[in-house]
C-alpha cells in the first residue's frame, strides 16, 4: 500500500482552541513521495511492525508507533481481538519533516489491515478512524488536493488535476509539531497579531487553473515564521531556492522540510541541481502533485 506525503499550499492558522488544537483552513496537496505499508497475516493475534528506510532507526516499533496504533484501533472497532498482522513499512518521507510521514503510515496500516482481515469498512468510516489517530491522517487516506478545516480533519476534496512540479529540500533533523504551534502562539501574542483561519479562496481558484505562476504568489504558511524561529537555517534554504530560480519557496507544514514550486519538469531539474549543494540541505528530491491516496474516491469534489 503506497501512501503519499503531503505539503500544505496554504496553512491558515486560527486561534488555539480549548482542546489545545488550532482551527485551520489548509489546502493539502499530496505529492509523489510515498511510504509503503504491507500487512501480512499471523495466526497468534499479535500485531508486529518492522520498518526500514528514511529515519526508521529513530522510531519505536511498539504500540506507540502510529501504524501499530492504527491496526489496534481498526481491530478494536471490528470487535475481533484475535486478528493479527505483521506490518512492514518502507519509509521515504522525511521523519518529523512536516510532510505527514507518520500519518501516511497510519493511513497505510488502516487500509492494508482492513484488506488483510477482510473487513468491509466504508471509506467514510476509515476517514473517521484516521481522525482519531491524528489531524492529518484523513488527508493521507484521501490524497489529491483538499481543503482541510477544523483541526485539519474535516476535508473537502478540491479540483485541480494539472500536475505541479516541486523540489523538496529535506533538513538534517526534524521539528516537533506541538513545539512549532506553541512558538506560533508566542509569536502572534508577542506581535499582537490576530490569527486568521479564513479560507484561501484565491489560492483554491489558482490551483484549479493549474498555472504554477498563478499559484506561486499565493502559497502561504502561517507556521513558517515559527519554524524558522526554531530552526534559523531554514531562512538560508528558502533564499537558496529563490536564488536558483524557483517560482516560490515555502516551509512544508510545521517544517523543517522546504518545498519549491517550479514552472515545469525541466525547471525542477535545474532548481534541484542548484539546491543539492546548498548548506543545511540534507537531500533534494523532485516530486509532482496532486497524486491520489488509497481512499481517493471516498468523498466527492466540492466547490468552496
Ligand atoms: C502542521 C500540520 C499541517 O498539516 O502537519 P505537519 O506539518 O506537522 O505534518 C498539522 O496541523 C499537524 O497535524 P498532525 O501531525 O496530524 O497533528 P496531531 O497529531 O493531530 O497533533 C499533534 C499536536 O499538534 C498541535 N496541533 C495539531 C493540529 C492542529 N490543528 N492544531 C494543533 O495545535 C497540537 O499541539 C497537537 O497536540
Ligand atoms: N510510523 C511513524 N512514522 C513517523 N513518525 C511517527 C510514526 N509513528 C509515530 N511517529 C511520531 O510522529 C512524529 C511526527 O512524525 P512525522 O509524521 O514524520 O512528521 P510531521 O508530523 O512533521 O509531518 C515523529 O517524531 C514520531 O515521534
Amino acid at each position: 500500500m503506497r501512501v503519499p506525503a503531503k505539503i500544505n499550499l496554504a496553512l491558515c492558522v486560527g486561534s488555539r482552541r480549548v482542546d489545545g488544537f488550532h482551527d485551520l483552513s489548509t489546502v493539502f496537496h499530496a505529492v509523489s513521495l510515498w511510504d509503503d505499508v504491507v500487512a501480512v497475516g499471523r495466526r497468534d493475534g499479535r500485531i508486529t511492525l518492522t520498518m526500514s528506510g528514511e529515519g526508521s532507526e529513530l522510531l519505536p516499533c511498539d504500540e506507540t508507533n502510529l501504524a501499530v496504533r492504527a491496526a489496534l484501533l481498526l481491530r478494536e472497532q471490528a470487535g475481533e481481538p484475535g486478528l493479527g498482522a505483521d506490518l512492514r513499512i518502507e519509509k521515504r518521507v522525511p521523519l518529523a519533516g512536516g510532510m505527514a510521514g507518520g500519518s501516511a503510515d497510519a493511513a497505510g496500516a488502516l487500509v492494508a489491515c482492513a484488506r488483510l482481515w477482510g473487513l468491509d469498512v466504508p471509506p467514510g468510516e476509515l476517514l473517521a478512524l484516521g481522525a482519531q489517530l491524528g489531524s492529518d491522517v484523513p488527508f493521507s487516506l484521501l490524497g489529491g488536493n483538499a481543503l482541510g478545516r477544523g483541526r485539519g480533519e474535516r476535508l473537502h476534496p478540491l479540483a485541480g488535476a494539472v500536475p505541479l512540479h516541486w523540489v523538496v529540500a529535506a533538513a538534517p533533523d526534524g521539528l516537533s509539531t506541538p513545539a512549532v504551534y506553541r512558538r506560533f502562539d508566542e509569536l502572534t501574542a508577542h506581535d499582537g497579531l490576530v490569527p486568521d483561519s479564513g479560507v484561501p479562496t484565491d489560492l483554491i481558484a489558482a490551483l484549479e487553473s493549474g498555472d504554477p505562476r498563478e499559484v506561486a504568489p499565493l502559497l502561504r504558511n502561517d507556521l513558517q515564521a515559527a519554524a524558522v524561529d526554531l530552526h534559523p537555517g531554514l531562512a538560508a534554504t528558502l533564499d537558496a531556492g529563490l536564488a536558483v530560480g524557483a517560482l516560490a519557496g515555502i516551509v512544508s507544514g510545521s517544517g523543517p522540510t522546504c518545498v519549491f514550486l517550479c514552472a515545469d519538469e525541466r525547471h525542477a531539474g535545474a532548481v534541484a541541481g542548484g539546491l543539492s549543494s546548498a548548506r543545511g540541505v540534507r537531500a533534494v528530491q523532485r516530486v509532482t502533485g496532486p497524486v491520489p491516496g488509497p481512499c481517493a474516491a471516498a468523498l466527492p469534489v466540492a466547490r468552496v
